[in-house]
């Protein structure tokens, strides 16, 4: 074995084949040597990619090892599959022409990967939503990520959660040391919950309000990690480009870092909640006030409920004011894509964050600075619309595989504002089609879409308080919807398969119910499809109803970091 500062190389053999490894910088490589002792193909692995390096011939579901030799070692490194966007563990069993070589190997390469990954997760908080998407999130946890992250020497404390808001409570209350991530098994509700919690923390340790909407909030350290086990799985999919646990545990592996713009949502000087992908008014609203009432069909809700919506044709009035973000930049349609490494993204930063202090990792909180990002000339339209969405992302998902808005920046600072006007049901069929394939959606006369740094929107003046008056109206004969029919009889919710189900699980659910009539109770909520006439819609927050609709939001660049790189292009080992 020739061992310099900065080459490690021997022979060594796979199977009856003998090889040349090499081990150089950031990559480690094994080249097949034939008779002629002629060199074929290489394969070559990224340090960074490395999941582990175990002595012997060690299997990847037991890790035992399955054949007691000491000249063996096996790898475990990222392996691409397809078009790359789909990771799987890669394995390969390495013999070696005496134990001492043996042992140099595995020395070596495991010092390299600590030089060379020093971010990786050592100790992760895991929350698993048990009820989230196909109710499989406990399944893909035991069975796909637990036997990884044991695999890569990580730790983890698993909470499988009894109600909601659970995860969000504990990490804003819970004493944290020594967790390098949180990670949540379950669909965006469920992301969304980690993220409040990590923002409030945040916020709540640097002593920054987060009402204040004109403040800038403290960016956040601790890393959050998505495994996909939901209805939508927006986030992962726009992070990732593919809706896989796999994937996605061995991105939380190797300490990937993408940093995400977050929309905050206030209601006068308060805040509401936090956004990462759509908040929607109008369709996507009345779509999920709709599919609350049919969660007992798991994912299928939304398509059945966007379905019926779509056949009440409704349109709403809404005064929209915004504060375009700088064209020069990038623009929504510029038919660019935010892909990992992105320029504009990374671009982004300085401008973000012009006072960030190196030494103390401390970003100033100076008002000044973050008035000097809602500078500018507001634009304000007024009209019918069937909606009106606002995504920080792409919010692609498997449903919309571009997503809302195409061309959107994951850490840009800027979000897409899309409104479509009233048009007939033919025009926003074609619109909602168009989000299912390559055609442009923005290229049609009644959608206009902006990059925006801010937006608010309210009621116009003179017709909101009428027909906010009728709406109250039609709500309080709504009070008894069928929702709050399923919840008195909760095993409904479950479509018959509760048993087993602790009570409090049931109280969890219960709890989002309530919530729910009580902004029925005010009036905010849908109420059954096309039975009446309605001029006010809901906002959907990343999934959530909100309870104002007169809302003012605000997008604060690279908010959080998730353990993701963005989508990379094609890239086949
Ligand atoms: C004729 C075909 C029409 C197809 C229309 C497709 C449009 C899809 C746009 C999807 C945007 C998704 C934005 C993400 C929203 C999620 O945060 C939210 C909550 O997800 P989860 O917690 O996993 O349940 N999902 C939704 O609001 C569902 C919207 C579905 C609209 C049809
Ligand atoms: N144990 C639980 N019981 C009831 N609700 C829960 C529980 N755990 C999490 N939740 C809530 O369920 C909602 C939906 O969860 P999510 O994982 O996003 O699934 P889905 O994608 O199917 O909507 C989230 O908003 C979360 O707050
Ligand atoms: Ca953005």
């Amino acid at each position: 074995m020739e061992i310099d500062s900065v080459r490690v190389e021997s022979s060594v053999w796979i199977g009856n084949k003998r090889y040349k490894a090499l081990l150089s910088g950031w990559y480690f490589s094994w080249t097949e040597i034939d008779k002629r002792n002629r060199e074929r193909k290489t394969i070559s692995v990224p340090v960074s990619e490395v999941i582990g390096v175990k002595e012997g011939r060690v299997e990847i579901q037991t890790q035992k090892k399955v054949e007691d030799t000491d000249l063996d070692f096996t790898l475990f490194y990222v392996k691409r599959n397809g078009h790359g966007l789909s990771w799987s563990l890669g394995r390969t069993q390495f013999c070696c022409p005496s134990r001492g070589v043996r042992d140099q190997w595995t020395t070596q390469l495991r010092t390299a990967l600590k030089t060379h990954s020093p971010s990786r997760p050592h100790r992760l908080l895991v929350f698993i939503n048990p009820f989230g998407g196909k109710k499989r999130g406990k399944q893909i946890f035991h069975s796909l990520v637990a036997p990884l992250f044991e695999l890569a020497g990580i730790s983890s404390h698993v909470v499988v959660t009894e109600r909601a808001n659970q995860a969000r409570d504990y990490i804003l209350k819970k004493d944290l040391t020594g967790f390098n991530g949180v990670i949540c098994v379950g669909g965006d509700g469920m992301f969304s919950e980690l993220l409040h919690g990590v923002i409030g923390r945040t916020q709540q340790e640097a002593g920054v309000s987060e009402h204040d909407p004109t403040v800038m909030l403290q960016p956040c350290d601790l890393h959050i990690g998505v495994i996909p086990a939901g209805s939508t799985d927006c986030v992962c999919f726009a992070t990732m480009g593919i809706n896989d646990p796999v994937t996605s545990t061995l991105h939380i592996i190797i300490g990937d870092s993408q940093p995400l713009d977050v929309c905050s949502v206030h209601y006068q000087n308060t805040l509401v909640r936090y956004s990462v992908s759509m908040v929607g008014y109008g369709f996507y609203g009345d779509v999920l006030a709709e599919s609350e009432r049919h969660r007992w069909m798991g994912p299928l809700r939304y398509d059945y409920s966007g379905f019926m919506v779509y056949l009440c044709n409704r349109s709403y009035p809404g005064l929209v004011q915004y504060l375009p973000a700088d064209s020069h930049i990038s623009s929504p349609r510029d038919k660019t894509r935010c892909l990992s490494g992105c320029r504009v993204c990374s671009e982004s930063k300085e401008r973000l964050f012009p006072h960030f202090d190196s030494s103390s990792s401390l970003y100033s909180t100076n008002v000044s600075q973050c008035n000097s990002e809602l500078e500018g000339e507001w634009v304000t339209i007024e009209g019918r619309f069937k909606c009106v969405s606002l995504t920080c992302m792409s919010s692609s998902c498997p449903r919309s595989p571009e997503g809302l808005s195409p061309s959107a920046h994951l850490a840009d600072g800027t979000a897409d504002l899309i409104m479509v006007r009233e048009t007939n049901p033919l025009g926003f069929l074609t619109f909602l089609h168009r989000h299912t394939t390559k055609q442009d959606q923005f290229d049609l006369p009644f959608v206009e879409v902006h990059r925006v740094k801010a937006v608010r929107f309210s009621l116009p003046p003179g017709e909101a308080e009428e027909e906010e008056e009728e709406y109250e109206k039609q709500a309080d004969r709504e009070i008894q919807t069928s929702a709050e029919r399923e919840l008195e009889d909760p095993e409904k919710l479950f479509c018959g398969n509760i048993a087993g189900q602790s009570q409090q699980h049931l109280a969890g659910w219960k709890e989002r119910g309530s919530e729910t009539s009580r902004l029925k109770r005010q009036g905010f909520a849908c109420v059954p499809c096309c039975t009446k006439p309605r001029s006010v819609s809901v906002w959907n927050c990343d999934g959530e109803i909100l309870p104002h609709t007169e809302i003012s939001c605000r997008v604060h660049g690279q908010l959080v970091r998730l353990f993701a790189r963005g989508i990379e292009t094609s890239t086949m080992q």
